[in-house]
């Protein structure tokens, strides 16, 4: 942080002076060195250049990422504008096949530079379809140390808006082709506590749909145990299948994201009004709830397993005080040493010494908790905000946590917002006897013994649902957080005010009992194989027998198929069928896969009762359509197509024509094979959901989808609603020149952006 800001708040503050421990979140190395570094003052001042990442699975992104490349950069390479070179995106050098890139020229240029224009009207459609992620460059560090495989349970503590769940979705749909999804094995929960902002993420998810996702709605530091049937489990030979099949474990995740709420110091560059509300209070009041929530997390991970915990703030109180925290009160973790992790990425190190600011006045007078305590009158020590791990710890024991393990990111070290990251990974093995370890591995698990005192004496009882540790894991963290859950008492945390406390233990225990009587979504309910609707879709579409059939739902407690089908895949079925799904605060799982097809047309041609593939859950379905049940076309019938909402089917050229002509109407899949049309030609297949009516084709995919398509495939938006929109802009451009008006109108794209572009 700018020293000088530190400053002028002590000025206002009054009275106090300059202290031994010296400015606010001070390192030993700082005495020495000079801290007046101009870029990086500068650099924080400057807003930040705009970086997006080209999304969705691997072979599909390669697809896009070679068109960015090779047909809009050079175009984009030695453009001079009102006399100035302005420079072409650039790739950042650490992301993983270049997947990711940064440019920065203003607006202007953006708008009125042809060049830059139209790979701003790309951007633009392709952030709309969810191709492109504009997201801040160090906000995609999180989720690539995850390392995150289709395996995987995976969940994401802190999720909304949901960028980096993105990012973890994609991890999971590595195996994806570029037109068929595959139906991983693994889970991801993304999680938020504000019920608003899970709408946000299931938005964001719509974009890449999973089988595998669960959006759920709690606070991370108190989410519930997951259950899931023990089948794995190998009981004693003669436990009565009745009880044996009655057990269920916990379910354990394989990694954990813990992006968590944080004062948000890091991103200065983009939110000018921290500059005026920034306080170091913000990280103290913080600091509470980011142990709590990394401590839950460590409870739900599996052996062997990996957190990253990430905040987009500088302030040690929020980063490395919460990592020494929740190290030293759970056993068995430790920080991974990622140094080498991502060539390309500067940093620094964590902090291993710093002086945590006492109130908002920024007094730093305090080197020790022991020392602020003292200097209180006792009447107020009770009253105080502050607890021991708001300071470092001593020195040997910051050096054996290897604190300096953890990455921090300033913003003029590659021209990004400030960030941290620490990476935990959980031992493999059984816990060693803490007094067969060395002193501070000794320490750190007799306090976290100390801390989990009740339920280490008290076993719990399995009771009804008989929840146990996952099967294969063995592991007592779990079973004792079961037992606790909520009751937490690791060491030195600062306390909620009693009365918010009690509250929460009081809906916790309403929880525990089952579900929450105020959550108000619809329940899921799995549709019987044999379901006339389900088989219906099946037969029409033609799938294959190894589709998953029984892992169809619906969103109503009767199981009616009122609107859409959804489908997930075993894991996330176990879970719906294993846990109240009020308890769990579920707000959507699965992904859609088929609609009712609504409208007066269909009800005509009779088809009212038919379900339709969804653009969205056609990847899904693919790999399960028998092949001779999807049509061939080529780039010409893709033309027709886009050029008008509903073309008749005389005008399509054959053999399309006779094709589509001996199908029935309803839904259909299309596969558009790589071929030319004029001058333009499609490189790579595209599969597509298709309408047949009794005179006409629909190509369903949405409006904005399609003009994505479009741009890329003829270079200008060839579709009905481009064309109507420029005719518009001319009417009304003539019509207000006879008028004498001066209109501005919207530039190309803008109205529909998703990118916001700084000057
Ligand atoms: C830094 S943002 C997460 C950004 C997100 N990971 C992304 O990449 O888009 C922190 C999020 O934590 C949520 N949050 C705050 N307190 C929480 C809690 N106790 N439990 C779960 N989520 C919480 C906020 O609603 C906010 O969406």
């Amino acid at each position: 942080m700018p020293r000088t800001k530190n400053k002028a708040r002590r000025g206002r503050g009054g009275g106090k002076t300059q202290n031994r421990g010296g400015p606010n979140w001070r390192t030993d190395a700082v005495e020495t060195v000079d801290m007046n570094n101009e870029r990086f003052n500068n650099c924080l001042r400057e807003p930040l250049p705009t970086t997006f990442r080209v999304a969705g699975s691997r072979q599909a992104a390669r697809l896009l990422n070679d068109t960015i490349k090779e047909t809009h950069v050079p175009h984009l390479a030695g453009v001079i504008f009102e006399g100035e070179v302005v420079s072409p995106p650039t790739q950042l050098p650490w992301y993983p096949d270049g997947l990711a890139w940064q440019f920065n020229v203003s607006k202007k240029v953006l708008r009125k530079q042809p060049e830059f224009k139209r790979f701003h009207s790309f951007l633009v459609f392709e952030t709309e379809v969810g191709n492109i992620s504009r997201q801040e460059a160090v906000s995609m560090l999180p989720p690539l140390f995850l390392e995150v495989e289709p395996h995987h349970r995976v969940m994401d503590m802190c999720a909304a808006p949901g960028s980096k769940t993105a990012q973890l979705l994609e991890a999971l749909h590595a195996q994806d082709t570029a037109t068929a999804s595959s139906i991983p094995s693994g889970l991801l929960i993304a999680n938020d506590s504000d019920n608003r902002r899970t709408h946000l993420l299931i938005h964001q998810s719509a974009r890449l749909p999973s089988p595998a996702l669960m959006v759920t709605n709690h606070d991370a530091s108190i989410f519930p145990v997951i259950k899931i049937p023990s089948e794995q489990t190998i009981f004693p030979s003669g436990t009565k299948t009745r009880v044996a099949n009655k057990r269920q474990h916990q379910l354990l995740f394989d990694r954990i994201l813990c992006d968590v709420p944080c004062s948000g110091d890091g991103t200065m560059r983009k939110n000018p009004g921290i500059w005026k509300s920034w306080s170091p209070m913000d990280g103290n009041g913080l600091h509470g709830l980011q142990i709590r929530i990394l401590q839950r997390a460590m409870r739900m991970l599996k052996k062997g397993g990996r957190i990253v915990y990430s905040t987009c703030s500088l302030n040690p109180v929020e980063n490395e005080a919460v990592i020494a925290a929740a190290l030293k009160s759970i056993p068995g973790f430790e920080l991974v040493d990622v140094s080498n992790f991502l060539p390309g990425l500067v940093y620094r190190p964590g902090m291993t010494s710093w002086v945590p600011s006492v109130d908002r006045s920024v007094i730093t007078d305090f080197a020790t908790f022991q020392g602020y305590i003292q200097s209180l009158p006792e009447s107020k020590r009770e009253e105080t905000k502050m607890v021991e791990s708001h300071w470092p710890p001593a020195q040997a024991e910051a050096e054996e946590l290897h604190l300096s393990r953890c990455l921090r990111i300033y913003p003029h070290l590659q021209d990004t917002g400030g960030f941290f990251v620490a990476v935990l990974q959980k031992s493999p093995g059984p816990l060693v006897e803490a007094s067969a370890l060395g002193s501070l591995e000794g320490k750190r698990q007799a306090n976290a013994v100390e801390g989990l005192e009740t339920s280490e004496v008290k076993k719990p009882k399995l009771s009804v649902g008989d929840v146990e540790p996952e099967a294969n894991d063995g592991d007592d963290d779990a079973m004792l957080q079961d037992s606790q859950e909520g009751t937490e008492s690791a060491p030195a945390i600062p306390s909620e005010p009693r009365a918010a406390a009690s509250e929460k233990m009081k809906g916790k225990a309403k929880a525990k009992e089952g579900g929450d009587i105020h959550f108000k979504e619809n329940p899921y309910t799995f549709m019987t194989s044999d379901d006339p609707i389900v088989q219906a879709c099946i037969t029409k579409l033609n799938l294959k027998s190894d589709f998953p059939v029984s892992n169809i739902l619906v969103r109503n407690p009767a199981g009616d198929p009122v609107r859409s089908l959804y489908l997930t895949n075993d894991l996330v079925k176990d879970i719906v069928q294993n846990n109240d799904y009020t308890r769990i605060r579920l707000m959507t799982c699965g992904t859609k896969v088929m609609g009712k097809q609504e409208g007066a047309a269909a009800k005509r041609e009779g088809a009212e009762l038919q379900f339709r593939v969804l653009s969205e859950g056609l990847p899904v379905l693919l790999p399960f359509i028998q092949p001779e049940s999807i049509i061939t076309a080529d780039l010409s019938t893709l033309k027709i197509l886009m050029e008008s909402y509903y073309p008749v089917i005389p005008g399509f050229p054959e053999p399309f024509r006779s094709m589509i002509e001996s199908k029935p109407t309803g839904s259909h899949v299309v596969r558009f094979v790589p071929s030319q049309a004029g001058n333009f030609s499609l490189t790579h297949e595209l599969v597509l959901p298709l309408w047949k009516s009794n005179a006409s084709l629909t190509l369903m995919i949405e409006k904005k989808a399609k003009s994505a398509l479009s741009l890329r495939v003829f270079g200008e938006d060839v579709t009905t609603v481009a064309r109507e929109a420029a005719q518009q802009k001319r009417d009304s451009t003539a019509t207000s020149v006879e008028a004498g008006v001066d209109i501005q109108g919207p530039e190309p794209g803008e109205d529909v952006s998703g990118i916001v572009i700084e000057d």
